[in-house]
């Protein structure tokens, strides 16, 4: 664990969670950053122990708390993958505390998102529902390929994820359809088909559809179907580790010190922008 001058202090929301422990990993073999703060919900079990021995490991000197801003002030970066409602909380404190938001919780609402519209007017906030390269490569590849091939083509967006996910379609399998729409300069809610069942008519030409497997510890996989009378293309990401995200959500961390407010995507910090 760096803890240098020029070394970042980080806050890891949720830090019990599947993502929140390979965040606190992530952190802690980092040389550019340092863990300054922790929180669980309130109520949790963790809460007033020890972030190392709640890890089943020795103290790290750092204890978990319920107090979202106590952690907050204490850092220069937030990394927040908790839930929807968790987050637009941790959006206004870090707003305040002009705070480097990294947001990887899937699941908000276009209200949720208008919130941290508003907040990313006095800090920067890194948000994308998949932090990995590959997908924002992938993201990049859909709009090309759905630009290039005309409704001919229908685009459907198939996505598996273990068994405790709680939304869907996934954030990223929504980045795709996004992406896909856009290709085709579209938008996404003008033409996508999600959850069918029953008696639902043939697919309507042009539309962008969306299905979500849910078992075992899948970590996260999506394919971009493009069927057309004859042949089939599909783009793929497969995710069998989650320090994808977490060294992704780092990067964002480090990219954001400085920066100027604003809502910002993965593909800034990538490059891909
Ligand atoms: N953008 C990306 O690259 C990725 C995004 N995700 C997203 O990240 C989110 C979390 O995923 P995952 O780690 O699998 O989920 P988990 O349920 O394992 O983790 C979420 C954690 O946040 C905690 N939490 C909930 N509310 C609060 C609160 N108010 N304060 C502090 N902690 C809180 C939960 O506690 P408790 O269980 O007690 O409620 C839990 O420990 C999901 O939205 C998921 O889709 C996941 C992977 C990659
Ligand atoms: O909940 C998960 O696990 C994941 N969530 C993100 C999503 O909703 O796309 C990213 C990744 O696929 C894992």
């Amino acid at each position: 664990m760096s803890n240098s001058k020029s070394s970042v202090g980080i806050a890891v929301m949720g830090a019990s969670g599947r993502m929140g422990q390979m965040l606190i990993e992530t952190v802690d073999a980092s040389d550019r950053a340092h863990l300054v703060a922790v929180t669980e919900r309130p109520g949790h079990d963790w809460v007033g122990a020890d972030l190392g021995e709640a890890m089943g490991g020795a103290a790290s000197g750092v204890p978990v708390v319920d107090d979202p801003l106590e952690a907050i002030v204490k850092a220069q970066a937030v990394i927040d993958f908790t839930s929807p409602e968790a987050t637009v909380a941790h959006a206004k404190l870090t707003a305040q505390a002009r705070a480097v938001h990294v947001i990887g919780t899937t699941g908000l609402s276009d209200a949720d998102i208008e919130i941290l519209d508003a907040c990313a007017h006095h800090a920067c906030i890194v948000r994308a529902g998949n932090m990995s390269l590959g997908v924002n490569l992938l993201v990049r590849l859909t709009q090309q390929v759905a630009a290039a091939l005309d409704a001919d083509f229908d685009i459907e967006v198939v996505e598996a994820h273990h068994r405790h996910k709680v939304d869907a379609p996934s954030g990223t399998a929504l980045m795709l359809g996004e992406a896909a729409a856009r290709g085709r300069g579209l938008e996404l809610s003008d033409v996508k088909d999600s959850g069918r069942d029953g008696i639902t008519g043939a697919r309507k030409r042009g539309d962008i559809g969306f299905s979500a497997i849910r078992g075992g510890d899948v970590v996260g996989e999506h394919d971009v179907i493009f069927a057309a009378d004859g042949e089939r293309i599909v783009l793929r990401h497969l995710a069998t580790d989650r320090a994808i995200f977490s060294r992704g959500a780092l990067k964002a961390a480090l990219w954001g010190q400085g920066r100027e407010p604003g809502h910002y995507s993965m593909m800034s910090v990538l490059g891909l922008a």
